[in-house]
């Protein structure tokens, strides 16, 4: 047994995986063997996930069962929906509510894992599905309960993407818009063993549910390390403006004052993560076709003064959260809906990762080096 300390376990190997591939040297990703690439700019989010769950892209019959069955799992019961409304009453924060409600969906599941003669997989995949399925509208009544609004009804009709964002507003996006969420889904589906992805896979370790282990993946995903990182570019954004100082001056300042720059580093990635740079073309495409190119000057010009203080370098890029927040900004979307919009993404992730790992399953349980006493004398409570 191995003493050396790998602390914040990295680069350490702790399982094998056909999901996804990161190779951070070059800055490429795969899902299954396909460039992020391809799928961010040829398939749905939709068939993204029939390639993490089932093995293979799906042809156009198996897409629209997938899909169809998908849709039909869309709404979300009315004993989940109070709590939704309470949470947003209490001025609970998005993430947070997204935890308590997904944790609260196994309650309504009407199979939730009571048949003993199933197989794990058949079941983690069909309460995966439910979930995914009911992410998104719990989301959607939550930002509309903010407002004082009554949730709307899932259309199945109209695909993940479109359907979320028509739940949000009331109103079918345009096509562009669409597009673009239904790709940044792509794009947020799945990245190794990520933070939340492994917490996920320790508890679907002890053979818990799906539901504990998404709960546990929206949790972990919520830290400012991690998925948090694209809420805070946005309000990073947001203090330059108020600052009114140039994005230049502004990060100086930020620099000197040793502030760590969101949506910049990574663990893995030591070139600028290819999600990046998929998103800033994005945001650049919506900033010329809006005229509105505020966004995209401040971080182009944030990315240029780092690049130039030799952070690149040091192998610090930016990474797909730099960009993400912006493009849901040019949406309307509110700047705390933002990580909870990549939770909705990486439901997908999580399941696979569950899925994948159960089926050769082992126990995750890594260990500690003890510093602390080995000898303490014990001295009962009221003679200390
Ligand atoms: C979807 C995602 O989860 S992507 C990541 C989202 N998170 C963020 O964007 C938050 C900002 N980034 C960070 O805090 C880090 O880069 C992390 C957490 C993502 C990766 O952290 P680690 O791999 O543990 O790297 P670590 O924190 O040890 O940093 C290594 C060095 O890079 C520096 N560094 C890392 N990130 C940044 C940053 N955003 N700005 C400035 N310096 C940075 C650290 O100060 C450290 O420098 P030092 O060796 O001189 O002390
Ligand atoms: O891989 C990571 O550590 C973080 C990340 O980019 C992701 O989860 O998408």
């Amino acid at each position: 047994m191995s003493d050396e300390l790998k602390r914040g376990l990295e680069g350490v190997l702790v399982a094998e995986s056909d999901l996804s591939y990161v190779d951070g040297e070059v800055g490429k990703l795969v899902y299954r063997g396909y460039d992020i690439e391809d799928l961010a700019r040829g398939a749905s989010y939709e068939e993204v996930l029939y390639l993490l769950w089932y093995g293979s892209l799906p042809t156009r019959e198996e897409l629209d069962a997938f899909a169809a069955e998908l849709a039909a799992e869309r709404t979300v019961d009315d004993g989940v929906l109070d709590v939704v409304r309470a949470l947003a009453d209490a001025d609970e924060r998005p993430m947070a509510a997204l935890r308590t409600a997904t944790s609260m969906l196994s309650a309504y599941d009407p199979d939730a894992g009571d048949d003993p003669d199933e197989e794990v997989t058949e079941t983690s995949l069909r309460q995966g599905r439910r979930i995914t399925a009911k992410i998104p509208t719990i989301l959607a009544a939550f930002e509309r309960a903010r407002q004082g609004a009554e949730p709307i009804a899932p259309d199945p009709d109209l695909s993940h993407a479109g359907n979320f964002l028509y739940m949000l507003t009331g109103t079918e996006p345009d096509a562009v818009s669409e597009e673009t969420f239904d790709m940044a889904l792509t794009l947020h589906a799945d990245h190794g063993l990520n933070a939340s992805t492994f917490t996920a896979m320790v508890i679907g370790s002890t053979m818990a549910d799906v539901y504990s282990g998404v709960t546990g993946g929206i949790g972990a995903l919520s830290g400012s390390l991690h998925g948090g990182a694209n809420q805070d570019v946005m309000e990073v954004l947001y203090e330059v403006d108020e600052s009114e100082k140039d994005p230049v001056e502004w990060v100086k300042d930020a620099r000197a004052a040793g502030r760590r720059i969101p949506g910049f580093g990574h663990r893995v990635y030591k070139v600028k993560d290819p999600r990046a740079r998929i998103l800033e073309e994005k945001l650049r495409d919506l900033a010329e076709s809006s005229g509105n190119t505020k966004w995209l000057d401040y971080t182009t010009a944030i990315e240029q003064y780092l690049t130039d203080q030799g952070l690149l370098e040091k192998g610090i890029a930016p990474n797909v959260d730099f960009y993400s927040g912006s493009v849901y900004d040019s949406m309307g979307i509110p700047v705390d809906m933002y990580t909870p919009i990549f939770a909705m993404s990486r439901a997908g992730g999580w399941i696979a990762h569950v899925v994948e790992y159960q089926e050769d399953n082992r126990l995750i349980r890594p260990r500690a080096r003890y510093t602390g006493p080995v000898d303490a004398e014990f001295v009962p409570i009221d003679e200390r």
